[in-house]
């Protein structure tokens, strides 16, 4: 039996070489798939499924690299302080008091979120997995999730048993919801876990062909002790515990220096960057024209939605354009087309997940964006749209694996009013018992 077909028909598409071309896309949604990418219009005149994409333009899914979806139900609830601040005194109280069931309500609203704003795919790093595993299988996103270890301030049988949970939730769960789901062994940062217990999530991690993913070098108070107490900078210690080879990706890089670049760049390990919530938490200026000129692969990351306040990636794909020219001091730096490289190709290779990219073969991971609006007009550079001009709200369709996940802004895979009222519920009940 012929397998079913979907066709994005009547737009313009955004090819990997970004050249944006006229054409329909075809999609076969039985092997998740796009099929053809046929410029005369004339794939399939009589598809099963047909999105209309006139006066829009077809580009890969978003990948949102770097996440802690579930932070949407903290959204508002701390702002305006320093990340350690803000964590040991506002977050973290608040995140012991969080329920499975809060965390499947934030996470679904945050996958609602990231659905309505052309995302396809993200990595997350939280507790509760099985409760976001959940969310992302009923969503029908994609996404490479894990268990945040922290060992600071636990005794050892404690530290032990997070660690140890992280190796034990990356073995059972990747390839769950299909093969959507992947999974990456996480602790939580090179300052918040300890030295042995590091060097066995590494090998822990090796042994399963399993990526491991950190936060590192964010800021300048997480550098310091790292290189007082070891001599070392933290991505060299990164690399001699073992967590820095190709299938590795690590959240932030803002305070690095050159031989951490180099080290990156030999490595193979990707670098997530996330420009707001590093304005925010006012953590620094990642240098990512001096990581990409370094061939590093940079992916963008919203982080949680309490330190960006959303999770749009349009916002950050703009806030890299922007603020990797003040780093680097020069307006050429950072053009429209590497923002619009690291949300798409940067965030699956960074992640090895399918997408990425408008191909045929490639995985059917699709954002339709509609540039039918003032802001978007005229259109003498549609990559300059997506990078300085384009919003979340301007996502019309969002497929994911072959799947309609949104049409026409409704999304088809939740219920958008159910998954509002319930985080509106959780989040006031958290309120309520951290007061
Ligand atoms: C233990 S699960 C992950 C853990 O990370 C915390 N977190 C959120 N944002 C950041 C950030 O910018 N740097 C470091 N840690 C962060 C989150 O609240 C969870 O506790
Ligand atoms: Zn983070």
């Amino acid at each position: 039996m012929a397998s079913e077909t979907l066709l994005v028909a009547g737009g313009r598409v955004l090819r990997p070489d970004m050249r944006v071309t006229e054409a329909d896309v075809l999609v076969d949604r039985d092997a998740g798939r796009i099929k053809a990418i046929d410029a005369d219009r004339s794939a399939d005149r009589d598809p099963d499924v047909r999105l209309d994409a006139t006066d829009g333009l077809v580009v890969p899914g978003l990948v949102n690299a770097h996440t802690h979806v579930a932070m949407t139900l903290l959204r508002g609830y701390a702002d305006d302080k320093p990340l350690d601040a803000w964590l040991r005194e506002d977050i973290w109280p608040a995140e012991a008091a969080l329920t499975p069931a809060d965390v499947r309500a934030g996470a679904e609203l945050g996958i609602l979120e990231m659905i309505r704003s052309g995302t396809t795919a993200f990595a997350d790093m939280y507790f509760h997995v099985p409760e976001v595993v959940a969310a992302v299988e009923k969503a029908g996103v994609r996404a490479r999730v894990g268990h945040g270890a922290v060992t600071v301030g636990k005794d050892d049988p404690d530290a032990r048993d997070d660690v140890e949970e992280s190796i034990a939730v990356a073995r059972e769960y990747d390839g769950a919801a299909d093969g959507r789901v992947r999974t990456a062994v996480m602790p939580h940062s090179l300052t918040t876990v300890s030295e042995p217990l590091l060097r066995e999530a590494a090998a822990a991690a090796r042994d399963e062909g399993i990526p491991v993913h950190f936060h590192a070098n964010e800021t300048e108070d997480e550098v310091e002790p790292i290189v007082a107490e070891r001599s070392t900078r933290p991505l060299s210690y990164a690399d001699d515990v073992g967590i820095l080879s190709a299938r590795d990706f690590l959240a932030h890089a803002v305070h690095v220096d050159d031989s951490e670049i180099d080290k990156l760049s030999e490595s193979g390990a990707a670098v997530v960057h996330c420009p707001a919530s590093n304005m925010k938490l006012a953590s620094g200026i990642a240098p990512v024209q001096r990581l990409l000129d370094a061939g590093v692969t940079v992916a963008l990351g919203t982080d949680g939605a309490a330190s960006n306040n959303d999770l749009d990636l349009f916002g950050e794909l703009r806030d890299a354009a922007m603020v990797g020219k003040l780093a680097a001091d020069d307006a050429a730096a950072v053009p429209a087309a590497a923002a619009v490289r690291m949300a798409t190709q940067g965030g699956a290779d960074a992640l090895s997940l399918p997408g990425g990219r408008v191909e045929v073969g490639a995985a059917a991971d699709l954002a339709i964006v509609d540039l039918d609006a003032p802001h978007l007009t005229p259109q003498h550079d549609l990559v300059s749209h997506l990078a300085y001009a384009a919003r979340g709200s301007d996502v019309r369709h969002t497929v994911c694996d072959g799947r309609v996940l949104m049409r026409d802004r409704e999304v088809l895979t939740l219920d958008a009013e159910r998954v509002v009222g319930m985080a509106r519920e959780r989040a006031a009940d958290l309120a309520s018992r951290t007061a």
